[in-house]
């Protein structure tokens, strides 16, 4: 890697370092950026590069944020500029780039043959602990599908970090164009998201698997109704929660979305186990993981959690801003529910009843008060009765943030990406707290 200085008059903060970065064929540049406010900025100045699966354009800056952990990889070779203060900066020639393109050389197969008898692409689930790469595995994926002109659907049951909505979600999302670069993910077109309320699936195992087959049951109508999105197929994203009742939930994932290829990232007991639990029509692959990618502590993924809940509200930092809105809703013009009364022993459960039956159960919240409501994000609620079957089952509007309350004149103020006042009037309230400190 050499290192020379120059000032060309170019963006950037003055008087940062240039560096100047060769990268040879299959080799991949590793960057992230820590520092509060820091900004690292990188223009490819010869040959082709990709970051993530997205092509980077030629002469154009691309900026990242505090946060960013990414790696540009080349197929043919490089020539990048790297501009601003990056806290680690290496090259890599060791990369499972080439397994990860076969991968996807062997999806296109199935897509191709999908389109020639007008059957279904391959339905493809992404498995392994945390942090080994999951979704990024997906992003690069989709979009090498997307380059070839599918349109491929993308399901995310990681609840924990929310990509499609906000953490405490499941959804799915039609893929038309690869993932931006500096946006760090695909632009959002109507995405399709089911409420958990909660950061983690264990908080409320039956819920999340009655979502998960609700939606299975959604993507495989939408796939039917759109010829393209049916031979593209679907990528599943999941969470890494792999042992125990962990790995019920995958092979339920697989069943519920009639799964055809698992790809396991990085762990030989859960592709041993799957291998052998999975029917034999299902294809488990065993993919490594990238050196790149490292663990994030508990503290590191609140921060995540955090700034996804407030880039929904007021977008990327650095890029294009949203202008969320502020406003008093009065609480007697809302139903608030949550989902999920608390566990009940079997022995005192009426007769026929199951213990499970109580996690799904619409429980109104009557009376709030500021320690029930404050900071939390409430979801808006499709649904159109106020049974427990159609609010689960129903997809979600999108969310607010309740930013002050009132009890004395029963009201709340809420933060909105809209407007007011609410579309609709059903709320359901999430365990997931946001602290509006804009
Ligand atoms: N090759 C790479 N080089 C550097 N950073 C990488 C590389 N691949 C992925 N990353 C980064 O590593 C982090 C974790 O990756 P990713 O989110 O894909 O993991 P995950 O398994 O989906 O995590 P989770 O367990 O939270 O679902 C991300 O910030 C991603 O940008």
């Amino acid at each position: 890697m050499s290192d020379d200085k120059h000032d060309d008059g170019s963006a950037g903060p003055p008087g940062d370092a240039v560096q100047d970065v060769t990268l040879g064929v299959d080799e991949e540049l590793r960057l992230e950026v820590e520092g509060k406010n820091q900004i690292v900025q990188v223009v490819m100045k010869d040959g082709t590069a990709e970051i993530f699966g997205t092509e980077m354009i030629k002469d154009t800056l691309y900026q990242f944020g505090t946060g960013a952990k990414i790696a540009v990889f080349t197929y043919h070779g490089c020539v990048l500029q790297i501009k601003g203060k990056a806290d680690s900066v290496y090259v890599a020639k060791e990369t499972p780039m080439i397994m990860y393109l076969n991968t996807h050389g062997a999806l296109e197969t199935l897509r191709r043959s999908a389109d020639a008898d007008g059957k279904r692409g391959p339905i493809v689930l992404v498995v392994g602990a945390q942090d080994v790469g999951k979704t990024t595995l997906c992003r690069i994926i989709i979009n090498y599908a997307v380059r070839l002109g599918r349109r491929p659907i993308y399901v995310d049951l990681d609840v924990g970090q929310g990509s499609i909505s906000v953490p405490g979600t499941i959804g799915a999302m039609l893929i038309e164009r690869p993932a931006s670069i500096e946006d760090n993910g695909f632009v959002q077109q109507a995405p399709l998201a089911y409420f958990l309320g909660h950061k983690s699936p264990q908080n409320n195992i039956p819920l999340y698997n009655t979502l998960i087959s609700k939606l299975a049951e959604v993507v495989h109508e939408r796939m039917e109704s759109n010829r393209k999105a049916k031979s593209s197929g679907v990528i599943i994203n999941t969470c890494g929660w792999v042992k125990a009742d962990g790995y019920k939930s995958i092979t339920h994932i697989a069943q519920a979305f009639e799964v055809d290829v698992v790809l396991v990232l990085d762990q030989e007991r859960l592709y041993n186990d799957l291998s052998r639990d999975l029917p034999s029509f299902v294809k488990v692959v065993f993919l490594p993981k990238s050196g790149g990618v490292g663990d994030r502590s508990v503290s590191h993924r609140q921060e995540a959690r955090d700034s996804r809940i407030r880039e929904y509200f007021y977008g990327k930092p650095g890029l294009q801003p949203f202008h969320p809105h502020s406003f008093q809703v009065k609480l007697s013009e809302y139903k608030i529910f949550k989902i999920g009364a608390p566990a009940i022993p079997l022995s005192c459960l009426p007769l026929g009843m199951k213990g499970d039956e109580t996690r799904t159960k619409l429980v109104a919240v009557v009376n709030p008060t500021a320690a029930t409501l404050l900071h939390r994000l409430l979801a808006i609620s499709f649904a159109t009765d106020e049974t427990q079957q159609d609010v689960i089952q129903t997809n979600v509007a999108g969310f607010v943030c309740v930013t002050d309350f009132d009890q004395d004149k029963g009201k709340m103020t809420v933060l909105s990406p809209q407007p007011g006042p609410l579309p609709k009037t059903l709320l359901l309230l999430s365990e997931i707290q946001f602290m509006d400190a804009q």
